[in-house]
């Protein structure tokens, strides 16, 4: 449910999410040998590594942050391995009490997301019996394969209190390629908008936002404008603070009045802060969370 990400972020006085994109590089190399030593280069190597990463980065930020986005090719890329740890990395933060965004832009005709939706969000269907199988509490969605590949993960959403983020105008320097386009005498981002506030019509929250949001690059403040104004029942997830250049007054326009709204995230500044920084990888991540937080909280106003 949307509103349990409101209760979380409320709870933090935090409109921030912490992603978990954890490449090798990212990763202390004392924590990559140790691992190594083990398990050899293999991806087992490099998954028990990337799992010990993401554990001290959630300890040390599970009681700042109301959320954590893992991006599901960076476990991808270590195979079958790299998939048991994202699934490892879901369950530990929810054992935390965080809220897990999972970030695997799907979306295909109808009845391949709807497989997709029963993966991530829903339960799987064998013999007599429905298993959870990544169980997270809400995944981005690709919604530009139109209505009919959304609407199932709209339903595993309503069936099991989950949410998704679809989408709309995002933050990549060629985003505008297509969605800047003028049809109809709007872009195409307007058109989307239109169709996310459609899709979420049936399932308002107790704070009047819907199950299904919107995903808005902070590198676009402009639009983040113009879409909060089309949406404004729609919860957005604004990537694109920090590593691609995002400051709290662009992201500021993602936000209703009321300081709800929106959840920024940030990934590489977070996870790589302690080798910008120096000090160790927990407590560097944790100090930038907190410098983000008090940054957007500024330009934001109260949760
Ligand atoms: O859906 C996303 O999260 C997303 C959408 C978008 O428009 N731009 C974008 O950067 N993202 C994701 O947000 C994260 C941004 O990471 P950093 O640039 O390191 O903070 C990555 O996981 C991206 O895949």
């Amino acid at each position: 449910m949307i509103d349990s990400l409101i209760e979380k972020i409320q709870e933090k006085k935090n409109p921030t999410v912490a992603g978990l994109d954890p490449k090798l590089d990212y990763l202390p190399e004392e924590m990559v040998k140790k691992a190594f030593d083990e398990y050899g280069e293999t991806f087992k190597g490099a998954a028990e590594a990337i799992f010990e990463f993401n554990k001290t980065l959630i300890d040390a930020l599970y009681d700042i942050v109301p959320a954590v986005k893992p991006q599901s090719a960076y476990y991808e890329m270590y195979g079958i391995d790299g998939i048991e740890c994202l699934k490892k990395t879901i369950n530990y933060a929810k054992e935390k009490g965080l809220y897990v965004i999972l970030d695997a832009k799907r979306g295909d005709i109808g009845a391949t997301s709807e497989a997709y939706a029963k993966a991530y969000l829903g339960k799987t269907d064998i013999g007599e019996k429905q298993e959870p199988a990544f169980d997270a509490d809400s995944l981005t969605v690709n919604p530009y394969l139109g209505t009919d590949g959304v609407q199932p993960f709209v339903e595993q959403c309503l069936k099991f209190g989950k949410s998704i983020f679809a989408l709309v105008k995002t933050s990549n320097k060629s985003s505008g390629e297509i969605q800047d386009l003028i049809s109809g005498g709007k872009p195409i981002y307007e058109h989307m908008a239109e169709l996310v506030k459609g899709w979420g019509m049936d399932n308002f929250g107790k704070y009047g936002y819907t199950q299904v949001g919107a995903v808005v690059g902070a590198t676009y403040p402009e639009q983040a404008e113009v879409l909060r104004r089309v949406m404004p029942h729609t919860y957005f997830l604004v990537p694109g603070y920090g590593a691609q250049g995002g400051k709290a007054e662009d992201v500021a326009k993602s936000f209703n009045g009321d300081g709800l709204g929106a959840i920024v995230n940030a990934s590489r500044s977070i996870m790589c802060a302690y080798k910008k920084n120096g000090g160790e990888v927990g407590q560097a991540a944790r100090d930038e969370a907190i410098r983000m937080r008090d940054d957007i909280m500024s330009a934001v106003g109260a949760v």
